[in-house]
């Protein structure tokens, strides 16, 4: 694996990234032949980890005017809350089908592994926020394209792991995607 090497890097502890790369284990064949599934769970077993992969987001936003912090079920749910307490910014879930409610704004997408659909309740979002939109992973980009449709002002979209050779942030056009981890 390899470290994200853009500007934001110059000064950041890469001890930490690399920590963050040693917690994830991949699965092949998982969920199905031909997948090799990146597992973000063991991050959590060490709170230290878990402190940096929050750090290194909240590092990144703080001072950014940051107003909204959306995540998409269900792993984008490990992070996105805490990113937002730290940055005193609101967290909205990115939901999947029929589990919201109230009226919903609904985005159809295809997954490395099927189609899906997501969901963000009207009046989430307020004219005016600014947003980045926080997953454990970016493969084709498929779920965070949905996710930019919903609405704000995306500034930027933050991932743990991106699998480079799917090419997924081609998906999000002039939408940067910040990610901790490169990887195939
Ligand atoms: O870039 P993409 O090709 O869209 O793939 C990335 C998405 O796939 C995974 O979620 P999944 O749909 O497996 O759902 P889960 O988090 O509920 O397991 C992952 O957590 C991302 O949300
Ligand atoms: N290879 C992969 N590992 C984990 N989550 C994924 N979501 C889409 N592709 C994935």
């Amino acid at each position: 694996m390899a470290f994200a090497g853009d500007d934001s890097y110059h000064g950041v502890d890469d001890t930490r990234v690399a920590r963050i790369a040693a917690a994830i284990t991949v699965f092949p064949g998982f969920p199905k032949p031909g997948i090799s599934f990146h597992d973000v769970t063991g991050i959590f077993h060490k709170p230290e980890v878990f402190r940096d992969a929050i750090g290194l987001f909240v590092e990144r936003y703080k001072g950014k005017g940051v107003t909204l912090v959306a995540g998409i079920e269900a792993r984008g749910f490990f992070f996105a809350p805490t990113i937002a307490l730290e940055l005193g910014a609101k967290f909205v879930p990115l939901r999947k089908p029929r589990k919201l409610p109230g009226e919903v704004i609904s985005e159809e997408y295809s997954l490395e592994y099927g189609t899906d659909r997501i969901e963000m309740h009207v009046g989430a979002v307020e004219p005016n926020d600014r947003a980045i939109i926080v997953d454990d992973l970016i493969a084709t980009g498929g779920t965070l394209s949905a996710a930019k449709r919903a609405g704000a002002e995306v500034v930027e979209c933050a991932c743990v792991i991106e699998l480079q050779e799917l090419k997924g942030r081609e998906k999000l056009g002039k939408i940067p995607v910040f990610v901790l981890v490169e990887t195939n």
